[in-house]
């Protein structure tokens, strides 16, 4: 039997640094597989598991949500008969829902797997942002939880009151899970492990949006050109099932896993800043495509619509000053977007490499080992790439 855990948790929550210290002492000398779902198409984080013979599974190619009906669940199925493994850990991406994953890991039930926890790693000292600003996703990950390990309670900023608002917005969104309060880095890895595992994972207060639920068989005729001009059309055919109760709906959401022919006849007009979204739905009468409603405003967004990531591959040499420097100015200068998320390894002229990583108002830069080439990875929202591109390459 299979265990699989999954360790969620908000973009730079400390999902890698909980993982590790699992796989450091409590997954010690069992086999173990990683599913690992980075937002943004340069893996970062997978290095280290691989140094240390674990055997890893990158999903890098967009957010595991958007790929939860098809590929991930191929990929699942696909580590379990090759490997049999006595856990998979997955680690969705920071923008990732939870109750996603965890319906994903449930359609499993012919393998030989048990879903063993669903764990949110939250961020103490941002957690009230973050459901203000990305509720959406954040408030997703709460609920569905089993526990929730609060990070970030080993610093001096998070005073008992910090943590104890932490806590009962936690509450509020999940009355049942289990909070870690205690510093990660304080409890051995065996006892978070006995704290997690075997929670009853209760998803009836997650507000489902039950896209993944509609079996569809859309056909898509997505234009991309390079202003993000998408042009939607979905078309059901007469024995549509896809779910939808009323198709004369406008709907604010942009998931396209469908696999079913739809003829919804209402439009799509998503206007991100210089992201225009069109979609054209034609759902005809027998359609029963699963939306609840197709009179109303769905203002449900994809993690891709709200969040991007930009991410280069460089020789170029950095000095720790100048990584540093720049970072600074991500985490100040807001013209250059809302900036959540920046990590990577860059070499410097003598051959050293600093390891960063940045989330709003922390940065942290450490030596590391070699990697095969220099990486930078920056998340946010409404970020200016242009700019972006100026700050790391041409500087004066
Ligand atoms: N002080 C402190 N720092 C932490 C804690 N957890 C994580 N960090 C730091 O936060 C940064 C991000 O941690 P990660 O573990 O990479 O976070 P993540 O959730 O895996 O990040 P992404 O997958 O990139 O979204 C790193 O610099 C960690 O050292 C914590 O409990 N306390």
């Amino acid at each position: 039997m299979t265990k699989i855990d999954i360790i969620s948790g908000f973009l730079g929550a400390g999902k890698t640094t909980l993982i590790k210290k699992l796989l450091q002492d409590a997954f010690k000398g069992q086999q173990i597989v990683l599913i690992e779902n980075e937002f943004g198409e340069i893996g970062i984080d997978g290095g280290f598991l691989k140094d240390a013979g674990i055997e890893i599974r990158e999903m890098n190619s967009g957010c595991i949500c958007c790929s939860l009906v098809g590929d991930f669940g191929t990929a699942l199925k696909e580590v379990v008969e090759k490997y049999h493994p006595d856990r998979i850990v997955i680690e969705p991406s920071g923008v990732g829902k939870l109750s996603d994953v965890i319906h994903a890991v449930e359609r499993l039930h012919d393998q030989d797997v048990v879903l063993n926890s669903a764990v949110t790693v939250v961020d103490v000292l941002k957690c009230k942002m973050y459901l203000k600003n990305f509720g959406e996703f954040f408030k997703n990950q709460v609920e569905a939880a089993g526990t929730i390990i609060l990070s970030r309670t080993d610093l001096p900023k998070a005073t008992d009151e910090k943590v104890e608002t932490a806590i009962s917005m936690i509450r509020e969104l999940n009355p049942d899970a289990t909070i870690i309060t205690t510093p990660v880095e304080q409890l051995e890895g065996k006892k978070i492990l006995d704290t997690i595992e075997g929670k009853k994972i209760d998803l009836s207060h997650v507000e489902e949006e039950h896209e993944d639920e509609c079996d569809h068989d859309h056909e898509h005729h997505h234009d991309h050109d390079e202003d993000h001009d998408h042009d939607h059309h979905h078309e059901h055919d007469e024995n549509c099932t896809c779910g939808c109760h009323d198709h004369d709906h406008e709907h604010h959401h942009d998931h396209d896993d469908h696999d079913h022919e739809h003829h919804h006849d209402h439009e799509h007009h998503h206007e991100h800043d210089d992201h225009h979204h069109e979609h054209h739905h034609e759902h005809d009468e027998n359609c029963t495509c699963g939306c609840h409603d197709h009179d109303h405003h769905h203002h449900h967004h994809h993690a891709d619509e709200v969040f991007t990531s930009w991410g280069k591959e460089t020789v170029r040499k950095f000095s720790r000053a100048e990584i540093e420097e720049i970072l600074k100015t991500l985490s100040e200068d807001s013209s250059y977007g809302v900036i959540l998320r920046a990590k990577g390894m860059l070499e410097d002229e003598n051959g050293t490499w600093t390891y960063f990583d940045m989330v709003p108002e922390e940065y942290e830069l450490r030596d590391g080992n070699p990697e095969y080439t220099g990486r930078i990875c920056v998340i946010g929202s409404k970020m200016d790439e242009a700019k972006l591109e100026k700050l790391w390459f041409e500087r004066g």
